[in-house]
């Protein structure tokens, strides 16, 4: 049986301007360790609920070019998924010098996000390259958004069966 190895393979960077700050902190108590939480509580922000910070307009993390934010393309239990243009160049219509993306933004107060960068960054990495998921491109943290650049998507079966009336 092949082990996949789920240790983060990349360091990620944080933004200036993405420093932590302001709002109350509170202690919290997760699998027995105290953990200083600043803000909200995770919990009531999810798959980044209307009530959590806006999006950022535009977007540039790690050493990616720098995105617009477009459209929302969905949200999931912990993130949202909008389509990011980008702002100057690219050719391609997939890949890192791709001229649209699809950005992943999880809250940094989000359930998916107690220790750090979410999870699922490192389960996205072990599946890069393997058929049917979209390859990451570049990731990092701006302000308080922890974001994913990876390549777009076509509609999913649920999209397409909601778009034809579910017949
Ligand atoms: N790379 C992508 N290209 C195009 N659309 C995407 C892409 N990734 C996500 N989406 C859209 O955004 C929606 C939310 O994606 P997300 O990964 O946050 O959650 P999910 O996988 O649908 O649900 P869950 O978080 O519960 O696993 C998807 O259902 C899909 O419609």
């Amino acid at each position: 049986v092949p082990v996949i190895d789920l240790d983060p393979d990349q360091p990620f960077e944080v933004l200036p301007g993405a420093a932590v700050g302001g709002g109350p902190q509170r202690i919290e108590e997760f699998a027995g360790k105290a953990v200083k939480m600043d803000g909200v509580s995770p919990d009531k922000i999810g798959g980044g609920e209307d009530d959590a910070s806006p999006v950022p307009e535009k977007v540039q993390v790690g050493h990616s070019p720098q995105y617009k934010v477009e459209r929302k393309l969905g949200k999931g239990g912990f993130g949202q998924v909008y389509v990011g243009r980008r702002v100057s160049g690219g050719t391609e219509r997939t890949g890192p010098d791709a001229y649209e993306v699809a950005l992943k933004f999880e809250h940094r107060n989000s359930k998916g996000c107690n220790y750090g960068p979410p999870y699922e960054w490192q389960v996205y990495s072990s599946l890069n390259g393997c058929y049917g998921v979209p390859w990451v491109h570049y990731k990092g943290r701006q302000g308080d958004y922890y974001v994913l650049v990876m390549d777009i998507l076509g509609p999913s079966l649920w999209d397409v069966w909601n778009s034809l009336g579910q017949t």
